[in-house]
């Protein structure tokens, strides 16, 4: 079996990678997803912060949401945030060099396809379509915070689905007589029919529900009378099990899949 280093956070450490670690760090990503959409969800929607655009001094404009991004992005750069192969920024342009000396992560995805990157889509998807579904709608002028909180939201879906071209790096190294002829092909069908394996998305839905349950439920002193239906939830559980099954885990196949076709380059 291969040999893997992993750190405390879970992050994969080492160039030699195995499947079995690489989801045990999907696993360990699932706790900070739904500890990020529960903190998220004391805030209302607060639209205005990433909807409505406005002038900087600069004379460029933006919103709110997107500049605390930019800035914060620009920061974590400099201190070496995306020379973690396992990062990626979601405004690209100008991303500057760390002003530290880095770490040296060994190198475990093929150079040409390491830069796959889909944030502008993850982007879109968490503002239009999540972010609706599981806060209050409303506006309470709380901008600041709210905005650090959709950006612990985007960053945990975006390492999490970014992980995507760890596991197909492996699942190529695993069997590359299996996916050479596909990726030759460019068949993006034959791809995701090799790469999926129903069995384990079941799992991971049925595991994270479990995690919201049990990280999202009001904490009472008192003991009740133990009836379930009347159980609290910060967020639905069934919702971000809908979650992983509508977006994280299809977009993540999409990385994979995007990795693959460009393996043999
Ligand atoms: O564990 C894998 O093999 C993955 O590719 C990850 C993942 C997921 O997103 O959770 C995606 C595709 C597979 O069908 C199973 C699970």
């Amino acid at each position: 079996m291969a040999r893997v280093v992993e750190s405390d956070s879970g992050s994969v450490g080492s160039n030699v990678l195995s499947l079995d670690s690489i989801r045990e760090s999907l696993i360990r990503q699932e706790d900070t997803i739904v500890f990020s959409l529960i903190e998220r969800a004391k805030f209302p929607l607060n639209s205005p912060a990433f909807e409505e655009y406005r002038y900087l001094d600069s004379g460029n404009s933006s919103s709110l949401t997107e500049f605390f991004v930019r800035e914060i992005e620009t920061i974590q750069a400099k201190v070496g945030r995306y020379d973690n192969p396992e990062e990626n920024p979601f405004f690209l342009e100008n991303i500057p060099h760390s002003v530290f000396p880095t770490h040296k992560y060994p190198p475990a995805l093929h150079p040409k396809a390491l830069s796959v990157n889909i944030n502008k889509r993850i982007w879109d998807v968490y503002f239009k379509e999540l972010l609706p579904l599981f806060v209050k709608p409303g506006d309470d002028g709380n901008y600041p915070s709210t905005a650090a909180s959709d950006l612990a939201c985007l960053q945990a879906l975006s390492k999490r689905i970014h992980y995507g071209k760890f596991v197909a790096e492996v699942k190529f190294r695993d069997a590359p007589q299996d996916y050479e002829p596909a990726i030759r092909a460019q068949d993006t069908e034959a791809l995701m029919k090799l790469l999926t394996f129903e069995k384990v998305e079941e799992m991971v839905k049925k595991r994270v529900q479990k995690k919201a349950e049990t990280f999202g439920q009001e904490v009472k002193c008192i003991t009740d009378s133990g009836d379930e239906s009347e159980k609290k939830y910060k967020v639905d559980p069934l919702l971000v099990s809908r979650i992983y099954r509508e977006w994280l885990i299809p977009l993540t196949k999409l990385v994979e899949v995007e990795y693959l076709l460009r393996r043999l380059d």
